[in-house]
C-alpha cells in the first residue's frame, strides 16, 4: 500500500502559492500504480481518494498507521468506480462484478476486501473513502441504476451527461457521494457555470483523455482562481471554498467525489461566468 497525506489549505494561503505549490497541496498524479494500492488520505473532511490498479496479483485493502484502525473500513465507508475493463472484488468471501464505470458502495465494517486482477479485461478502480456513522449494505450500482442528468448545450461547449451512481437518490450512504459527468463530443467544459458549496470537500479524477490531450481544471474563491494542468489518470482536491470546474483540450470523463456536511447534491452556491476573476 503508498500512503501520502494532504493538510487542508487556508484561501489565504493559497493565494499565495506557486505553480509547484498548488500542484503539491491539491493534485494527485499517480492514483495508478502497477500492483498497489496507492492512496491519499486528505484532511478536507478526512476523504481518502486512491486507485487499486491489480495486474499480476490480488490486492487487499489494508490498514495503515494514520487510521489507528483494525482495518480499513473499521469506521469508514468506501466508494469504488471501475474506470477499467470488467472486473471483480470480493467483500468478506461474497464477489461483486463492476463493469466498466459501474460502481460498488461497501459499508463500514466489512474487514476483507480484494480487488482481483484480470489480464484480459485489465480493470482499474479508482475509490474515494470517508468516515462513516452508520452501517449501509454492500450494493453495486450499474450505469442503468444512476440517476442521469443530461445538462449543458453544444453552443456553450459544456454539453454533459452526469451519472449520478452513489448518491441518496440511488443508495442510502454516511458522507459518500460519487458520480460520472461524461462531456459530448465538441464539449469540453465541465462544471460551468461552477459553483462552491462550503458544506462539502470534493475531488474530480479525470480520465479518458485521449492521448497528448489535457485538461485544465481551474480552482480556488470564485474571485481569485488558479488552474491546474492534469493528465488522464490523474485526481484534483477541490476545498469546501473552492470552485471546481475544467476546459480540455478535447472530450473527456471524469470522477466527482464528495464528503462533508449533508448529502445534498444541489447544494450548490452557483457562480456566473462573468463574476469569476
Ligand atoms: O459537470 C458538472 O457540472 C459536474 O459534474 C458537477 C459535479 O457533479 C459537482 O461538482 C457536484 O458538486
Ligand atoms: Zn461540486
Amino acid at each position: 500500500m503508498l500512503h501520502t497525506s494532504r493538510h487542508a489549505i487556508h484561501p489565504s494561503q493559497y493565494r499565495t502559492f506557486t505553480t509547484s505549490q498548488l500542484r503539491e497541496n491539491f493534485l494527485i498524479e499517480n492514483i495508478f500504480v502497477q500492483d498497489e494500492i496507492s492512496l491519499v488520505y486528505t484532511h478536507y473532511d478526512r476523504l481518502i481518494v486512491g486507485g487499486a490498479n491489480p495486474v499480476s496479483k490480488p490486492l487487499t485493502l489494508q490498514t495503515f498507521d494514520s487510521l489507528k484502525a483494525d482495518f480499513f473500513l473499521q469506521r469508514r465507508e468506501i466508494g469504488i468506480i471501475n474506470v477499467g475493463g470488467k472486473g471483480t472484488i470480493t467483500v468478506d468471501g461474497t464477489t461483486y462484478t463492476l463493469g466498466n464505470r459501474e460502481a460498488l458502495y461497501i459499508g463500514r465494517g466489512s474487514k476483507d476486501v480484494v480487488f482481483h486482477p484480470d489480464q484480459a479485461t485489465k480493470p482499474l478502480y479508482y475509490f474515494n473513502s470517508a468516515p462513516a456513522h452508520a452501517v449501509y449494505p454492500t450494493r453495486t450500482v450499474t450505469l442503468e441504476q444512476a440517476d442521469t442528468v443530461e445538462i449543458g448545450a453544444l453552443e456553450t461547449s459544456n454539453q454533459r451527461t452526469i451519472r449520478k451512481l452513489l448518491v441518496n437518490s440511488v443508495l442510502p450512504t454516511c458522507q459518500v457521494q460519487m458520480g460520472l459527468t461524461e462531456l459530448k463530443t465538441g464539449s469540453v467544459w465541465n462544471t460551468m457555470p461552477p459553483h462552491t458549496h462550503d458544506r462539502r470537500m470534493e475531488a474530480y479524477f479525470y480520465f479518458n483523455i485521449p492521448d497528448n490531450q489535457t485538461v485544465c481544471h481551474f480552482m480556488g474563491e470564485p474571485q481569485e482562481t488558479r488552474h491546474i494542468w492534469m493528465q488522464n489518470h490523474q485526481a484534483v482536491i477541490s476545498p469546501p471554498w473552492s470552485i471546481h470546474s475544467g476546459a480540455g483540450t478535447s472530450n473527456y470523463i471524469f470522477i466527482w467525489g464528495m464528503a462533508g456536511e449533508n448529502l445534498d447534491y444541489s447544494d450548490m452556491d452557483g457562480v456566473k461566468p462573468t463574476e469569476l476573476r
